[in-house]
């Protein structure tokens, strides 16, 4: 592991996935860095690849050819011990939140230990430092005066917050978020996204967030990249884009769907 600058980046090149040897490409020549600090919009039509590149960041899509720097690991040749570490190292945001909803929102947070956790936290007790820790991230999401109310009570920008914080709670090196706005109105749409992208600020960490809504991408991003059939067709500054510079993306005239 080097600098904590190198920690905290994802550095891609020439990056190709296939899931199986008789099928194409679903990821085709990737080029990306996410730095530091930095809230990457990922934009595509449907089936262009963009949940095929947040897994082969993650190790659930195999990585066939080219190189990937994550969080100071070679992704390219993790022993599963180092791949369980990069996993922890890893804040994941999914569109469904995935919380346990018989558990307390407080127990949620907390759960974000257990990647890094010893037998103690594995049987469910957690230390007073991460109930406090807990507590303070929950404030930070401003949902705290609901720590001990059912997770499933509770509506789903409220349960994407808790998800939010129980990311924070891994200290994680780098967030991705796969669509975590999908299931929400438009207002609270703004709400998360902008969480997310002070969240990269504060922390110094990149994030990297897929969307569908082109101008939701627009308003809470440093950096859009648009990929189209496993490519990334556009990249650039988010206030050097507009709608007609990102028209490539959705450009249908492949078997993609918008
Ligand atoms: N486990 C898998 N095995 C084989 N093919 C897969 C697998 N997962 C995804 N694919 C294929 O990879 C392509 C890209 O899928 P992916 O889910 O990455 O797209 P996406 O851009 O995230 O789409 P969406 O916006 O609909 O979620 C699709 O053609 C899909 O069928």
């Amino acid at each position: 592991m080097s600098t904590l600058v190198e920690t905290r980046r994802v550095s891609l090149r020439d990056l190709r996935v296939r899931y199986s040897p008789t099928e194409p490409y679903v990821l085709d020549g990737v080029d990306l860095d996410l730095l530091a600090g930095e809230t990457v919009a990922l934009l595509g039509a449907s089936g262009s690849g963009k949940s095929t590149l947040m897994k082969a960041l993650t190790g659930f899509a195999p990585i066939t050819s080219g190189e990937a720097q994550m969080a100071g690991y070679d992704l390219t040749r993790l022993r599963p011990k180092q791949l369980r570490e990069v996993r922890s190292q890893i804040g994941q945001i999914f569109q469904q939140y995935n919380l346990i909803g018989r558990l307390s929102v407080l127990t949620n947070v907390l759960t974000g230990t257990l990647y890094n956790a010893g037998p103690v936290n594995v049987l469910g007790t957690f230390s007073a430092a991460d109930r406090r820790r807990a507590l303070e991230l929950l404030d930070r999401v401003g949902i705290v005066h609901k720590a001990d109310e059912q997770a499933r009570t509770l509506s789903g920008g409220q349960q994407q917050r808790v998800a939010i914080a129980r990311a924070l709670m891994q200290s994680p090196r780098v967030i991705l978020a796969d669509e975590p706005v999908a299931s929400l109105d438009p207002r609270m749409s703004h709400t998360v996204l902008s969480l997310l992208q002070s969240i990269a600020k504060d922390e110094g960490i990149p994030v990297l967030v897929s969307l569908h809504v082109l101008p939701l991408a627009l308003a809470h991003s440093d950096r859009i990249v648009g990929l189209r059939h496993g490519s990334i067709v556009v990249q650039g500054n988010t206030s050097d884009l507009d709608a007609d510079a990102l028209a490539p993306v959705y450009d249908v005239h492949g078997d993609e769907e918008m």
